[in-house]
């Protein structure tokens, strides 16, 4: 079999699977990426209707004429129960995702040649989080890049200009949207916590990290037996989701299944990472989601990641745990030991947060 193939992080060299992928006759796949237990599960298409829910953001702006108490609630609830929701009139301008989804997706057809060039040891082209030959691996390949602060970008695993003309600019436009989206949830949740908004605000202040998995999942001739993500939460504050194509594929771990995601066109998806689940005390649960992929089509989106700033302290809120409660997670002294932690271990469910879960 032909392919080609990179050098990640770790001491591994991986394919890519978008390469493996366009082989026409490829008809069986390596086995490292067959995964045995998807085959002793039911159709997961007809396990549960989808009731996922819908927030409109234009309701949760305070002093708007169109705020309302009521969507506050369902966003409250949506948050304690769910973990996971949609998000619309989000306010993000069509061009800017119109962009997004053209220069992302004029990423992925550069040549491999030219892709490989934006891979270096800890960010960019390739795949993540692979750190053993047995590990098995995911039917898709990405582009991480950090994005804030500013200064933490590292521009050379960024698209050049020469290669895509507006890559740059677009991603730069793309992540200071959703700096704001991320700044009116998070708000918001104080609110319905009752904490202190300031503090809260402080930790996911200007300056704090915000990074982007752009994912790129190829259609797989044997799409029942791969996963385009292992089961994992993500180990960030909240998460913002763009599925770049109308290919569903996402699903969220909900009462002991896999609850498929469909996206209403141009909405965004929003989860909250297990960062929150520590600052809130477990009122907020990070929840567990994998990608299926198609036989026939490719999927791409976009997670961004809002961490917090580098040098906070991340455990339970004092103002949650002097209220009687008591702390159920241990405290790490800064994000970015949080981080290291988090980028030393492959995608496993919520295995991050159990090293992090107090056993009272
Ligand atoms: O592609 C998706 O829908 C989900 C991606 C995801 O979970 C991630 O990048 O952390
Ligand atoms: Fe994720």
């Amino acid at each position: 079999m032909e392919s080609e193939w990179i050098t990640s992080s770790v001491p591994f060299t991986l394919e890519s699977v978008q390469v493996l992928a366009s082989n026409k006759s490829l008809e069986t796949i390596p086995s490292r990426y067959i995964r045995p237990e998807l085959v002793q599960e039911v159709d997961h298409d007809k396990v549960f209707v989808n009731e996922i829910p819908v927030i409109d953001l234009s309701k949760l702006i305070e002093g708007e004429d169109r705020f309302s108490q009521e969507e506050m609630e369902k966003f409250h609830f949506a948050c304690q129960e769910w973990g996971f929701f949609q998000l619309v009139n989000h306010g993000v301008a069509e061009d800017v995702m119109e962009k997004m989804i053209e220069d992302v997706s004029s990423f992925f057809d550069l040549p491999f040649e030219v892709k490989k060039e934006y891979s270096l040891d800890s960010e960019g082209y390739g795949q993540a989080l692979v750190f053993s030959e047995e590990q098995k691996l995911d039917w898709g390949d990405m582009l991480f890049l950090r994005t804030q602060p500013v200064a933490s970008r590292n521009y050379q695993v960024w698209a050049a200009q020469q290669c895509i003309p507006t890559f740059r600019e677009t991603v730069s436009k793309y992540s200071s949207e959703m700096e704001k989206i991320k700044t009116i949830l998070l708000g918001m949740m104080t609110k319905n916590l009752g904490v202190d908004e300031g503090n809260f605000m402080n930790m996911f202040r200007d300056g704090s990290k915000q990074s982007m998995r752009i994912n790129y999942y190829p259609p797989c001739p044997e799409a029942s037996k791969v996963l385009g993500i292992s089961p994992h939460s993500d180990a960030t504050g909240l998460t913002i989701l763009l599925q770049l194509n109308q290919v569903d594929g996402l699903q969220i771990r909900r009462n002991e299944a896999w609850l498929p995601v469909k996206l209403h066109p141009g909405a965004l998806l929003i989860n909250i990472g297990d960062i929150i689940e520590i600052l809130s005390n477990g009122r907020y649960k990070s929840i567990e989601h994998r990608v299926i992929v198609s036989n026939e089509k490719e999927r791409m989106s976009v997670a961004t990641f809002h961490g917090t700033h580098e040098s906070v302290e991340v455990g339970p809120l004092t103002e949650i745990i002097t209220n009687g409660e008591t702390a159920k997670y241990k405290s790490v002294k800064n994000y970015d030991e949080f981080e290291k932690i988090f980028l030393s271990r492959k995608l496993d469910g919520k295995s991050v947060l159990e090293l992090f879960r107090l056993k009272n």
